[in-house]
């Protein structure tokens, strides 16, 4: 059962309005979906259309899970300059309406997994990027919504944070949350996605499982790094 249908028709900004077009998937309940491509391809862009943060869209969005809900984490970290840690814990609990003994264990849980107990008190504003990034992800994995998406996880996170962000992502597949990631570690999205969509120029160049991407290459077996440049050389090779 999907938890997201996307269909853009055409989504963009004032100067550039058609930065992305004829992009649709669905993402199922417990799958990981992993939006790769090169710089400016597209990927931010497709993020921005599905969560209606673009001023030029044509298509159609649907979060069918049963809360209708998603989080999404974008690549800058968006926090309040005036709220500790806590405080944003506090208030995602307040707005979410999570029990508050729930949210007590859950909170301690992840301040305890990614780190942060100490500086629960402190204001988010002095933390560093990979600091912030991990309170995104703290307060995502305190809502547990249906749909997770989240642009450029992997940037700011040290390889004990990355791990235990990859346990998080697995439970939440467990409990049927759908995850779209937007990544260019082709390494770990290769570990961890169930399919991968490659999007260049705007546009879906492949798509499909690992093992359906190698057979589109016709490389059985490689990895998705050499498949990627691979597709990549050959769009750009026709085109000329
Ligand atoms: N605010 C904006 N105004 C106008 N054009 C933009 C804006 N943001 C992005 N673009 C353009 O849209 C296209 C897609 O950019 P997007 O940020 O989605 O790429 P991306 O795949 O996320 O790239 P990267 O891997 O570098 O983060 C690019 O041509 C880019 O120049």
């Amino acid at each position: 059962m999907d938890v997201l249908q996307v269909k853009i028709n055409r989504a963009g900004y004032i100067s550039k309005k058609n930065a992305v077009s004829n992009i649709q998937f669905n993402l199922n309940k417990g799958e990981l979906v992993g939006l790769i491509g090169p710089n400016g391809a597209g990927k931010s862009t497709t993020i921005k259309a599905i969560t209606g943060l673009l001023p030029e869209f044509e298509g159609n969005i649907q979060f069918c899970g049963e809360k209708k809900n998603y989080v999404y984490i974008p690549e800058q970290p968006i926090l309040y300059d005036n709220l500790t840690l806590w405080e944003h814990l506090e208030l995602a609990a307040a707005a979410y309406e999570i029990k508050r003994e729930v949210f007590l264990e859950k909170a301690e849980n992840l301040l305890n997994t990614f780190s942060l107990k100490e500086v629960k008190h402190h204001f988010p504003s002095s933390f560093s990027k990979g600091m912030q990034q991990k309170v995104m992800l703290i307060v995502g994995f305190l809502i547990q919504p249906d749909v997770y998406i989240i642009d450029e996880p992997f940037v700011g996170l040290d390889p004990r944070a990355t791990l235990e962000f990859l346990r998080f992502l697995k439970e939440e597949k467990t409990r049927e949350a759908g995850i779209l990631i937007s990544t260019h570690q082709l390494d770990i999205a290769e570990k961890i996605c169930d399919s991968v969509i490659l999007i260049a120029d705007g546009k879906i160049v492949a798509q499909g499982s690992i093992p359906e991407i190698q057979e589109k290459c016709h490389l059985p077996g490689a990895s998705l790094f050499d498949c990627f440049n691979f597709i990549l050389e050959t769009i750009y090779y026709d085109a000329k």
